[in-house]
């Protein structure tokens, strides 16, 4: 990991109307490195990842981009450089999934340029590093929620951004594509993408993060390295239940209980 995040986040405050939905969150992300975003229900963590690629925009605060304010860059700038895979990947209108994967290169590509040859292998290397080759000619709304959420990685990682952030990217996967999908973020990370992932599943990210940043309320509870986020007494504070570690040939397993 280098000192200089690439992605940092400065007094950020988010507001929609009169509710607050996230204040004061301060918090640097390294380069090359899985850093996971944890929080009860309606934390906030879907708002900061919106935030993040300015989808909305931070009424306080600012974001930097390898040391740049965000808001200086151009869309398609910022575009070349961070990528979304949201939560949700129902789409309202119909579109083939190689061409859903293809918008990815969009913003590589000048106004009516068509897709050139490298654009083209991109897109088939991204359909097949995530498994989605089968689909490639069926509609994305006929696909089943996993499926399309492969699908939306396939169309990140065609945009060859080197932030990647992820809004719980494996919600709706079954366990074995749920452990392909990490180890695949895991290769990405290794090859020095940085990656921020919104998760659920509190024992995949203690096994997969490197760091980890808590949200409680809108606020960061803890911000640092994934082995001591996950202490007992931390989450027994945000999550309100208790938990146990256990070691397994695996590596620490966490056991949670009321
Ligand atoms: N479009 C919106 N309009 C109004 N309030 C919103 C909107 N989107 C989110 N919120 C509110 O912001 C808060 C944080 O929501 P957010 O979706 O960011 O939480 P989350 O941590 O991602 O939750 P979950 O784990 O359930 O996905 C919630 O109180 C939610 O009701």
């Amino acid at each position: 990991m280098t000192a200089q995040p690439i992605l940092q986040v400065e007094n950020l405050g988010f507001a929609i109307g009169d509710h607050q939905i996230l204040a004061d969150i301060s918090c640097g992300f390294e380069t090359g490195a899985i850093h996971g975003l944890i929080g009860p229900n309606g934390s906030g963590k879907s708002t900061l990842l919106r935030n993040l690629c300015r989808i909305w925009e931070p009424q306080q605060g600012q974001v930097l981009i390898e040391g740049r304010d965000y808001r200086r860059l151009s869309r398609k700038t910022l575009s070349q450089m961070v990528t979304l895979v949201q939560q949700d990947t129902r789409l309202d209108f119909s579109i083939l999934v190689s061409d859903f994967v293809a918008m990815g290169r969009h913003p590589h590509l000048k106004r009516l340029q068509w897709l050139r040859q490298r654009d083209m292998d991109i897109i088939e290397q991204a359909l097949q590093v995530t498994g989605t080759t089968v689909f490639r000619n069926r509609p994305i709304n006929e696909l089943s929620g996993g499926e399309a959420q492969l699908v939306s990685l396939a169309r990140a990682l065609a945009t060859e951004a080197p932030i990647i952030l992820l809004d719980e990217p494996t919600s709706a996967l079954d366990i074995r594509h749920k452990l392909e999908i990490m180890d695949l973020l895991t290769g990405l990370r290794d090859a020095g993408k940085t990656i921020l992932i919104s998760i659920h599943d509190l024992d995949l990210a203690r096994r997969y993060c490197d760091t980890v940043t808590l949200l409680q309320q809108g606020r960061i509870h803890y911000h640092g390295l994934a082995a001591k986020g996950f202490a007992k007494q931390r989450i027994k504070e945000v999550f309100h239940v208790g938990v146990e570690e256990i070691a397994t040939e695996h590596g620490v397993s966490l056991l949670f209980y009321r």
